[in-house]
């Protein structure tokens, strides 16, 4: 097998307004790749279109070696999205088994799957509330366990902390970091710079192209500073 995910000279334009200029990107097993810029700069268009969501103007995406979009792919792509897809109706649980409902998963299994995915988000005691009655970094939460309920080769995270309170945020990054482990590809946009360091690629994008990307230590070699959020400020912020 290739790399887990091909990005090959994509370009994205909505109407005359050109989002995505020529991205060229691959993402391999058992890395965490970080996308960062500034807001607006088209990292959420970049992730939409690599999950199959919405299609590139020009260029194509492959990933685990299929062309997107593929309705079967998703059985391997959990998303996570930076606006809550939930149904507000229905209880914490009932979200999670419905959204298990939409995959291959053995009953055991996905009793399984929910159990450990609402430890994971800290939401054990909670799953018999109704998500109309979840407060705004609950949501984010149970987001992030409907993206691994059904254990996706690749997991797609679109500022998956924002609203997320620093200790449970120190321990969804302790199981990203094992999720790697496990070999699984994982893509993460962030503005968060503490996030940033702990991904072992980062794309700086700006105005629709990455500008620069390596590691967090290449980055900082490269603009001769000693944290990223100097990076980001130096490359990333507004053009000058
Ligand atoms: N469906 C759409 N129609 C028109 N313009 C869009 C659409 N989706 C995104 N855009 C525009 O594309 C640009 C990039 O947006 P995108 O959401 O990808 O940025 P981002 O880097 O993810 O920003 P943030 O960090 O704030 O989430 C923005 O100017 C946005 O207004």
């Amino acid at each position: 097998m290739g790399s887990t995910i091909v990005i090959k000279d994509v370009s994205k334009s909505f109407g005359k307004k050109e989002v995505l200029n020529n991205i060229n990107l691959t993402m391999e097993p058992g890395q965490i790749y970080g996308l960062i810029g500034p807001s607006g700069s088209g990292k959420t268009t970049l992730v939409k279109i690599i999950v199959g969501m919405d299609r590139p103007s020009q260029g194509h995406v492959q990933v685990l070696d299929t062309p997107v979009p593929n309705l079967k792919l998703l059985q391997n792509i959990g998303y996570m999205a930076q606006a809550d897809a939930l149904y507000p109706d229905l209880t914490g649980e009932e979200n999670l088994a419905f959204f298990a409902s939409l995959f291959e998963l053995k009953k055991d299994v996905k009793k399984k799957r929910i159990a450990y995915a609402s430890e994971l988000v800290n939401l054990t005691t909670h799953l018999k509330k109704k998500v109309q009655d979840y407060s705004g970094g609950m949501k984010r939460r149970l987001s992030l366990a409907v993206a691994l309920i059904q254990d996706p080769q690749v997991l797609i995270l679109d500022e998956p902390t924002v609203g997320i309170d620093p200790a449970l945020r120190q321990s969804i990054w302790a199981e990203i970091q094992r999720l790697k482990t496990t070999g699984k590809t994982i893509v993460v946009t962030t503005h968060v710079m503490d996030e940033a360091e702990r991904c072992d690629r980062l794309a700086m994008v700006r105005d629709g192209e990455i500008i620069t990307s390596g590691s967090p230590a290449e980055l900082k070699k490269q603009f001769a500073i000693t944290s990223l959020e100097e990076v980001f400020l130096k490359a990333g912020g507004n053009k000058q």
